[in-house]
Parts: structure tokens; sequence; C-alpha cells
């Protein structure tokens, strides 16, 4: 499986404010770029976080991306991935429409009713895990069952996790024109972070795009 992780960041590295609400850091051509990179993706993955705060629909906005997807014989909008260990996502979340396939990723600490109820809700529940999700058992899984491009677009905790079990072949991220400030404020990668043995990324470009930077890595 090839994991790229995209996000947006503000001028001094944060994703949202201290109050986890959503902000429009990127401009109208990175949301189009971000467009195209979940276009190209068989599933785009987000932590329960990024549900409970944003409740994103994870689809594909452009219809003539939709168009060439079905064209290629796929569906017409990657398949969606949560995780969550204990199953917090509300059965109303946006994820959970029609528009994709959903899977969510649980652990044996899910409480077996609200497997239950999400899975009533239309996801398919995946488990691997006691506490947490166990990323690469659970991504194993799901490379099992034809998702072979991921596209993991945030928050901070999932995306720390996903560096520590090294698992991340790709970074973008977007630098905007704004400061967010807060310490409680989520960034890039949360988590319990490192304290030594950093992901070292090799750099691959660096471009303005609207009126920021796009830096692209790979993580040899
Ligand atoms: N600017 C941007 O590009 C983006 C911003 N955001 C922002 O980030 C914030 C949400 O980020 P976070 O609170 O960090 O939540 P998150 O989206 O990273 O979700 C973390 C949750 O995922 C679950 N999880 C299950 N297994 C896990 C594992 N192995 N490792 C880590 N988490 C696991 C846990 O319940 C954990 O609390 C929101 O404020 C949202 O607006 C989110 C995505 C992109
Ligand atoms: N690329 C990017 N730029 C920003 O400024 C953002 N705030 C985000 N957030 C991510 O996009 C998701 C929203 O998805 P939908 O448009 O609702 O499908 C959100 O949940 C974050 O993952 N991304």
């Amino acid at each position: 499986m090839h994991v790229v992780v995209n996000a947006a960041m503000s001028a001094d590295g944060k994703l949202s404010t201290r109050e986890r609400e959503q902000v429009e850091i990127s401009g109208p051509a990175d949301f189009d770029r971000v467009d195209a990179l979940r276009a190209e993706s068989d599933a785009v993955m987000v932590g329960v976080g990024t549900v409970l705060a944003d409740d994103p629909s994870l689809t594909v906005d452009d219809d003539a991306r939709r168009e060439r997807r079905r064209d290629a014989g796929k569906p017409d909008n990657p398949a969606r991935i949560i995780a969550d260990s204990r199953v917090r996502t509300p059965t109303d979340a946006r994820v959970l429409d029609d528009r994709a396939e959903t899977f969510l990723l649980t652990s044996e600490a899910a409480p077996q009713d609200f497997v239950a109820e999400i899975t009533e809700a239309g996801a398919e529940v995946v488990s691997a895990g006691e506490q947490q999700v166990a990323l690469p058992e659970a991504l194993a899984q799901l490379e099992d069952r034809g998702i072979e491009r991921l596209m993991v677009e945030g928050g901070g905790e999932l995306i720390f996790s996903l560096f520590a079990a090294d698992m991340v072949d790709e970074l973008s991220t977007f630098v905007g024109p704004a400061v967010i400030g807060g310490w409680k404020a989520p960034t890039l990668a949360d988590g319990d972070g490192f304290v030594g043995d950093f992901p070292e990324l090799s750099l691959r470009d660096v471009e303005r795009v609207d009126d920021g930077v796009l830096i692209r890595w790979d993580v040899p």
C-alpha cells in the first residue's frame, strides 16, 4: 500500500484552532489539488477527531474527475476510512452517506452495541488492536480488499501514529498565510511525539500555490 499524507497548516504549523474548529487554510487552487489527489486514490482516511470536528464528506467535488473514475471502472468516489477505536462516529455523519463505501477501523475496546449501530448506519467495520486501532494490521486487511493507494487527510493524532508505525510514503503540506497559535491547537503530528529516531524526509519539491507554499516530501 502507498500512503500519501496531505494536510494544510497555518504559517505557525497549526491544523485548526484551539477549539478544534475547521479553518479554511487552503485557497481555491490548493483545494482543487486536494480534490485531484482524492480522485487518484483508492481511499481517503481520517481519524474520528476530524469527523467530530469537521463532519467531512471526503468525496470528489469535480464532476469530470468522478466521470474519469467511472470510465476507468472505479466507483465515483474513493472509499472512506475512519480510525475510530471506540466507535465515536455519529450515525448521521456525512462519511456514512451513500456517496462512497466507508470502512470504520475499530479495536477490541469498541462497545458491541455501537459496532452494531454503525454497521446498521452503513459502515463496514474492521477490528484490529486492543485499545487503539493497530494501523499496520488494519491497513493490511484493507489492502487485501484492493486498497493500494491511500490518501490520509488528518488529523494530527492519526498522522503521528502513521509516522510512528513507519507507514507514510509521501507527505504534502500546504502552508497558508495565517497565524492560528495556541498550545492546544492541533499540529501536523501530535500524539506522544518523538524524542529521538525522528522520521527522516527527503524534499521532493516546493511550489507557490494560492498565497502559500506547497511542500512535498518523500519518506524514504
Ligand atoms: N488543516 C487540515 O488539513 C486538517 C485539519 N484537521 C483538524 O484536525 C483536528 C482533528 O485532529 P485530531 O484531534 O488530532 O484527531 P484525528 O482526526 O487525528 O483523530 C484522532 C482519533 O482517532 C482515533 N484513532 C484510532 N486509532 C488511532 C491510532 N492508531 N492513532 C491515532 N488515532 C487513532 C482515536 O480515537 C483518536 O482520538 C480538527 O480540529 C480538524 O479540523 C483535520 C484534518 C486535516
Ligand atoms: N486541504 C485542506 N485544506 C484546508 O484548509 C482544510 N481545512 C482541510 N481540511 C480537511 O478537509 C476535510 C473536509 O473535507 P470535505 O470538503 O468536507 O470533503 C476536513 O475534514 C479535513 O480533513 N484540508
